[in-house]
């Protein structure tokens, strides 16, 4: 295999074995029997650093949703600028082969960045040449308003992808919302997820125009058992009680798109829903420690619910202290996302931090670039979003600035596949 800048080695032979690796990859394989085998396509191999090693391109179900969460986020929204059928299923088929190639560190193009014609510009922009793959996922979307008049696809709309109702509380922009399509490219070194964003941007130019973007840190949820909780920029554990690789009859039940619920295209396929959601972190700074713990129902050292010793233990929402209030308040985030409020409905979650410098006011313009996977928001993120925002305590410190709903196909089985074949044959 032909590595990035046109060597003969991959990149995954060059730093997929033996770097120091993060704690997934141990742990991972201990739970390997319980793993689906959908989720094991999308997890780094075993004995490769998940830092640094390849996840598979190929595979039933796209990687990126089950896929242990990486470090870093580069998520982009397109408008499809050409109105012509043929150009657009042109650009799917041209950006499915340069991701299979970029995820498994090569470049984006055959000739590479620098093996090419010297009078013609480069098929790669260069900036990851000599970085390995560092567990690069591409994950596309399909938005709402892609399914309008223009490319003959108003039929073919799933009816799980319904626009969302406004929720109060909303203060979204529509310049960062929407979009007819997204890339989320997620990696452990940022350099590797800008360089896939920018090449599919670079390879789309004419057909697709970059809408808005949005970089991320410090991945905010675990989705996997292997994984340590990380913790969000108000300092709690984020993603404990989240959808985990693990959960097999749970992914069938809450991840999935399952034949018969909507078009068979979706058949494996699972919606996004994405919501840039911008802390007040500087009046949070000055909140009591007691009233942030309250606020989640969680401790904020140990993650614990506050009826619980220890991380994992299951929240005791009819608890009550002395002064006869339960003990984990009726409007505390926890409580009213639990599944036990919404029928058992449950969401992967795979959020980032994002700080976009300063406000000029002296404020950080930071917070949460929420993501969720999920089998059908209708009955997944709307009820459990309508309670938040009504009833939610963290609502006085945090403002919903942006919204996405996608329809992410399944996965891309072969190199004669393409991103959302079954949408357009
Ligand atoms: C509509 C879905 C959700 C939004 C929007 C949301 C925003 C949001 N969440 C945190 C921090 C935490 N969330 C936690 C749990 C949690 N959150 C949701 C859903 C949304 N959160 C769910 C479904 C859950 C799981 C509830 C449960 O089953 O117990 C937690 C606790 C730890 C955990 O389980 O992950 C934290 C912390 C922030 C900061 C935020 C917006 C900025
Ligand atoms: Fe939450």
């Amino acid at each position: 295999m032909t590595g990035r800048g046109g060597g003969r080695i991959s990149r995954r032979g060059l730093f997929g074995l033996g770097a120091a690796g993060v704690a997934v990859v141990g742990a991972g394989a201990a739970t390997a029997s319980a793993v689906t085998r959908e989720a094991r396509e999308h997890t780094p191999a075993a004995g490769a650093s998940a830092a640094s090693g390849s996840v598979p391109f190929y595979g039933g179900h796209q990687a990126g949703i089950t896929t242990p969460a990486q470090d870093r986020l580069h998520f982009a929204a397109f408008d499809v600028t050409t109105r012509k059928r043929d150009e657009l299923v042109d650009l799917l088929q041209r950006w499915t082969a340069a991701a299979a190639r970029m995820t498994q560190g090569r470049d984006a193009g055959t000739f590479g960045a620098v093996g090419g014609d010297p009078e013609a510009p480069p098929d790669d922009t260069g900036e990851a040449l000599g970085l390995p793959p560092s567990g690069l996922t591409l994950t596309i979307g399909f938005g709402t308003s892609l399914f309008d008049e223009r490319f003959g696809l108003a039929g073919r709309r799933p009816p799980a992808l319904a626009d969302l109702p406004a929720f109060p509380g909303d203060d979204l922009q529509k310049d960062i919302s929407g979009g007819d399509l997204c890339v989320q490219a997620c990696a452990h070194d940022p350099q590797v997820a800008v360089h896939a964003i920018r090449n599919l941007a670079r390879i789309g130019f004419g057909k697709v125009a970059v809408r808005y973007s949005q970089l991320g840190f410090g991945r905010t949820s675990s989705t996997s058992r292997a994984q340590t909780t990380p913790r969000n920029l108000m300092g709690f554990k984020d993603g404990t009680n989240n959808l985990k690789l693990e959960d097999t009859d749970m992914l069938r039940e809450y991840l999935w798109a399952a034949p018969g619920d909507g078009p068979d295209w979706m058949d494996g396929g699972s919606y996004l829903v994405t919501r840039k959601i911008r802390m007040h972190i500087e009046t949070w700074d000055r909140a009591p420690l007691a009233e942030q713990q309250a606020i989640f129902g969680r401790d904020k050292g140990k993650g614990a619910p506050l009826t619980g010793a220890a991380e994992f233990d299951a929240p005791d929402f009819a608890k009550t202290g002395p002064d006869g209030k339960p003990v984990i308040a009726a409007d505390s985030h926890v409580r009213l996302a639990h599944p036990s409020s919404h029928g058992g409905a449950r969401l992967l979650r795979r959020g980032y931090n994002f700080v976009d410098g300063s406000d000029g006011l002296g404020r950080l313009d930071a917070g949460l670039f929420f993501m969720a996977y999920q089998r059908d928001p209708r009955t997944q993120f709307t009820p459990i979003q309508r309670t938040l925002s009504a009833k939610d305590a963290l609502n006085e410190y945090i403002k919903h600035v942006s919204s996405g709903l996608f329809a992410c196909p399944p996965g891309v089985v072969d190199a004669g596949d393409y991103w959302g074949r079954a949408l357009f044959t």
